[in-house]
């Protein structure tokens, strides 16, 4: 198979790990392949999880001509969980799919035109060579789909520790990568799986960072301006600092609530004045815990915007939110003040509309990403994985603050008191809001023409195109 790449309109495949905060960047890089004119192929795992996963695919197919972007589905085999070695669903669904990959080669050898390159998401490296070992001259790529940050410690990982014996006692509290520019990370930041070497997902972190060499390039989803200190490269296959940005096609897709009357809502309020508060796409909150946010959106005195997952209302007692709140007055309150839509909504669009000037987010980093892009300060609240590492970003770079004595999401019941002291600080801060401004702006001239992001994107392309 002649996989040169020796064609003006390259094709590319793209191969997306499941989970939103996964889909939605690999999607957004297809779409800008697409509108740089190449073809692409998105190879999905079926039966997809979610619906909001599925709606966002054909919303992507359906935004270009179908000669020029298509999907080739594999099916995800089903696993027996007694037959792996960890109970954690994340575990199962990986296995899953690292036993479905071995299609992989007779799936990628049936792309017509033969494909120039393929970009498979960071959580299937591993399999991904494991089922391609035999395609030796095929192109390969990774999204990283976390920060630069992030990606030095992953990229480093292995080197902490002897194979022997992994201890990460031996490890100081602050962690030097082999990256110039990179700041020490502090042990505490790290993901808690990544503390224990023993535990799988250390395990597979640190012999999918040995493999890291077996690829042609590592795409990352940021901005130099958010990260230009962890962008300074190492002894690794060659990063692509690729800012992905909300796209056409994602527009209207939200489906809690109605989009129109969220807009209307925040059409009627002060530019700038509205915090928008949302966790990303898998968060769970303690009941406790959403009365006292509740008691802290009111306390703030901003207008508020909350995105409150249906998983949080406990399904089994059919919990509303007022009962969840179990305080009329302060519902009452809330509605006078805020609107609380149920699951989800389009988050592109309400970042970049023009009432919303705060975000309080879990730091996942398209959450982090879309906060730069739109120029809106943050205020950092990480629950697990990356977020710790990602908020370190959002302080260092100007875009936001973390509330770091609050710990990880869940640890703790943080009073409304101090969630609304934080929040008022935030919407307060005229520094702080001129420097997420000057991110946005930033962003923009790293995407548009001539900058870092868009540079970056046509060396790639060129690549592909064996120029
Ligand atoms: O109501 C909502 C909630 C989320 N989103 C979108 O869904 C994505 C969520 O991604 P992210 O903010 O990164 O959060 P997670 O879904 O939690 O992402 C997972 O994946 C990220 C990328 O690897 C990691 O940084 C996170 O820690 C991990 O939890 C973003 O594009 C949001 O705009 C919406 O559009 N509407």
């Amino acid at each position: 198979m002649d996989h040169s790449g020796a064609h003006n309109r390259p094709h590319v495949a793209l191969l997306p790990s499941a989970g939103m905060g996964h889909l939605t960047p690999t999607l957004r890089l297809a779409a800008s392949l697409a509108n740089h004119g190449l073809q692409v192929t998105l190879i999905v795992g079926h039966p997809i999880v979610s619906a909001a996963e599925s709606k966002l695919i054909s919303r992507f197919l359906s935004a270009f001509p179908a000669d020029q972007v298509r999907e080739k589905q594999f099916d995800i085999v089903s696993v027996d969980p007694a037959t792996v070695n960890s109970k954690d669903p994340f575990f199962i669904q990986r296995e899953a799919t690292r036993r479905s990959l071995q299609i992989l080669p007779s799936l990628v050898s049936s792309l017509s035109p033969p494909i120039s390159a393929l970009v498979s998401d960071v959580f299937l490296m591993s399999p991904v060579l494991e089922a391609t070992a035999n395609l030796k001259d095929l192109p390969q790529y990774i999204l990283f789909t976390s920060s630069a940050r992030m990606f030095s410690l992953f990229a480093s990982y292995h080197t902490f520790f002897s194979e022997t014996s992994p201890d990460f006692s031996k490890v100081g509290d602050f962690i030097e990568t082999p990256f110039p520019g990179v700041v020490p990370i502090p042990k505490s930041s790290l993901p808690p799986p990544l503390r224990d070497p023993k535990t799988w997902f250390a395990s597979t972190f640190m012999e999918d960072s040995k493999k890291l060499s077996n690829f042609d390039g590592v795409l990352i989803n940021t901005f130099e301006k958010l990260e230009s200190d962890s962008l300074k490269g190492g002894k690794l296959p060659p990063l692509f600092t690729v800012g992905l940005v909300p796209c056409e096609f994602e527009k209207g897709s939200e489906q809690g609530g109605s989009a129109e009357s969220i807009i209307k809502w925040l059409d009627d309020k002060e530019p700038g004045s509205v915090v928008y508060i949302s966790f990303g796409s898998r968060t769970t909150m303690m009941k406790e815990q959403i009365k006292e946010m509740g008691e802290g959106l009111v306390r703030s005195g901003c207008p508020f915007l909350w995105v409150v997952k249906d998983k949080i209302v406990d399904k089994e007692d059919n919990d509303s939110l007022e009962d969840v709140i179990g305080d009329a007055e302060l519902v009452e309150k809330m509605k006078e003040k805020g609107l609380v839509v149920k699951e989800w909504v389009d988050q592109g669009e309400v970042l970049g509309h023009k009432s919303v000037g705060g975000f309080v987010s879990h730091c996942g980093w398209n959450s982090v990403v879309e906060a730069a892009w739109y120029g809106v300060r943050l205020l950092g609240w990480p629950q697990s994985g990356d977020q710790r590492i990602n908020a370190e970003v959002v302080e260092r770079s100007g875009l936001g603050v973390w509330a770091k004595d609050w710990g990880w999401m869940g640890e703790r019941v943080i009073k409304g008191q101090d969630i609304g002291g934080k929040i008022g600080e935030i919407m307060r801060n005229d520094l702080l809001k001129s420097q997420a401004e000057q991110i946005g702006e930033e962003a923009r001239k790293a995407v548009g023409d001539g900058g870092s992001c868009e540079n970056a994107m046509k060396e790639l392309i060129g690549k592909w195109k064996n120029e």
